[in-house]
């Protein structure tokens, strides 16, 4: 019997060692640029900033998929929303992991379900970002979206010129104070601001080279080369604030009796265990992260088109004034009424995507696709800029034009962007809100503005020509534009939902 048993076990260790020579270890990886250098692979290969340009490329040569390899890192690049439905959906056990970058891990963001592996932890966040912002409860932080977008519209009234402010300041104060029911001030409020300095300083970690050579991080803080030491350890201080300091404020209020309704209060009442709470601040402070970052850049985008095409502009405007009216501010009711704003929506998200390769995912396994291998532990990006440039699905795709969402009948077709919020079992968890967040902005802004190219002092337009920043997600960077109130009746509107809220 003994010697059966000692049998299969050895069988099973030949097994597991002759696996790396499976078949599919003969299959070849999925095209891609050649390599380069045989230690080295495709670094020459890559910038260090805005990644999607060159990936885009390869994706007009070699396909929906593409493979590369930087050292010993083995990466797939998936172009194309179907084969990212197929692989990050409909295969979403192999493709749903992160991959740990040491820096960040160091620097305290392990607690952030976005860059969290594929664990018990991350499902249990899951179910409380599920609870929160699935397509019903969103629904519930109506009454905030009004309110800070109502606020932006009086800030646009007041100060125009200072619009990029006003938006940062909107969705920040949209997430505050759905999550801790917090409402930000103006300037320089203190969660705000810690959560802004620690979120600043991820951009210096992602290509450091302790992530690539991981044992640097012993290297001490005195040598030269080891001031990476002090950014660790200053950002780690901000990471403990930001998870607990709101929340703290939440709970001392509800301790109080002065706590007001938000997410935290709910997710604090369903705790049943000290790791759940662990959990919920967790979830919260993602929260923070995940969402003030991203409509900001949205919105953004929407202004600088608005400023470079009045007709689109003006064809969006009519339809409010159809819909809508004079005597009142666009609702979520009128959503479904006003195809063409959905169309502008769908079409900001589309022509300038967030966050161009989204967030990384890591194979958790071998797979085989299309008689590709593709390899256990590598990462697996969805190049969202090279979806929103499909040849075969977007005409002149660098040109934004709402009415590409159109079918030949007037109806709106069924391209809903939504692989601007990502795949499979990490797709977004706020994108409903984050929808609601930007269509509610771009509905009221056209409903009570004009944006318009600025005049210089000779009277002659300021061109927009200005480029967008690199980084996860992407903004345009600062440029000026003309925000005037449509008419009378339109500052009436603001200002009597300024005094409504006051
Ligand atoms: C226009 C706004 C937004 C865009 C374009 C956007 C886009 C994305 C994308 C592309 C991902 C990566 C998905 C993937 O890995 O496949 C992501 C993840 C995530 N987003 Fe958003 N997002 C937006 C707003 C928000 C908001 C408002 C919240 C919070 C309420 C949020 C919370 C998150 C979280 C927690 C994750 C990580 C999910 C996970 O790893 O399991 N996002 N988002």
């Amino acid at each position: 019997m003994l010697s059966e048993v000692g049998v299969i076990v050895l069988c099973l260790a030949v097994l597991k060692w002759l696996k790396p020579f499976s078949f599919r270890s003969r299959l070849p990886y999925p095209p891609g640029p050649p390599s380069k250098n045989f230690l080295l692979g495709n670094l020459s290969d890559l910038p260090l900033e805005r990644q999607w340009l060159p990936f885009t490329e390869w994706a007009r040569k070699y396909g929906g998929i593409t493979y590369f390899r930087v050292l010993h890192k083995q990466s797939i690049v998936i172009n194309s929303v179907e084969v990212a439905k197929e692989l990050f959906d409909r295969r979403s056990h192999i493709y749903s992991d992160r991959a740990i970058i040491p820096m960040t891990d160091l620097m305290g963001f392990g607690f952030s379900t976005i860059l969290m592996p594929y664990n018990d932890e991350w499902k249990a966040h899951r179910r409380y970002f599920q609870q929160a912002f699935k397509q019903e409860a969103s629904r519930r932080y109506q009454p905030i979206q009004i309110e800070k977008v109502n606020d932006m519209l009086y800030q646009l009234l007041n100060t125009p010129d200072d619009f990029f402010n006003h938006i940062r300041h909107e969705s920040g104060a949209i997430i505050m104070s759905t999550v801790y029911g917090h409402d930000v001030k103006p300037k320089h409020d203190h969660f705000v601001d810690i959560a802004e300095e620690g979120l600043g300083n991820i951009s210096k970690a992602t290509f450091h080279a302790v992530n690539l050579v991981p044992i640097l991080r012993y290297l001490p803080e005195w040598m030269p080369g080891g001031g990476f030491q002090r950014l660790i350890r200053e950002t780690k201080a901000l990471c403990t604030k930001m998870i607990n300091e709101p929340f703290d404020m939440v709970k001392e209020r509800m301790e109080n009796g002065t706590g007001r309704s938000c997410l935290a209060t709910e997710l604090i009442e369903s705790c049943t265990s000290e790791q759940d709470l662990h959990y919920v601040k967790a979830v919260c402070a993602t929260s923070y992260i995940g969402g003030a970052e991203t409509s900001v850049s949205s919105v953004e985008t929407f202004f600088f088109a608005m400023a470079k095409l009045p007709d689109i502009q003006k064809k969006a405007q009519e339809e409010i004034d159809r819909v809508v009216g004079f005597d009142r501010l666009p609702t979520f009711e009128d959503r479904p009424l006003m195809p063409y704003c959905e169309a502008l929506l769908r079409e900001v998200l589309r022509w300038r995507p967030v966050t161009p390769i989204g967030v990384p995912h890591f194979t958790m396994d071998e797979d085989v696709y299309e008689g590709y291998r593709i390899p256990k532990g590598a990462i697996a990006v969805a190049n969202i800029w090279g979806m929103s440039r499909d040849p075969s699905k977007y005409d002149d795709a660098e040109t934004f034009d709402p009415s590409r969402f159109f079918l030949p009948n007037g109806e709106l077709n069924d391209d809903d962007v939504h692989y601007a919020f990502g795949f499979g079992r990490r797709v977004c968890p706020g994108r409903y809100l984050a929808s609601a967040t930007v269509w509610l902005s771009i509905a009221t802004v056209l409903c009570c503005f004009n944006i318009s190219k600025k005049k210089d002092s000779n009277g002659e337009e300021i061109s927009i020509d200005t480029d967008y920043t690199g980084g996860v997600a992407i903004h345009p960077l600062p440029f000026q534009c003309s925000i005037t109130p449509r008419s009378e009746s339109a500052k009436a509107l603001i200002l009597a939902a300024a005094a409504q809220e006051d």
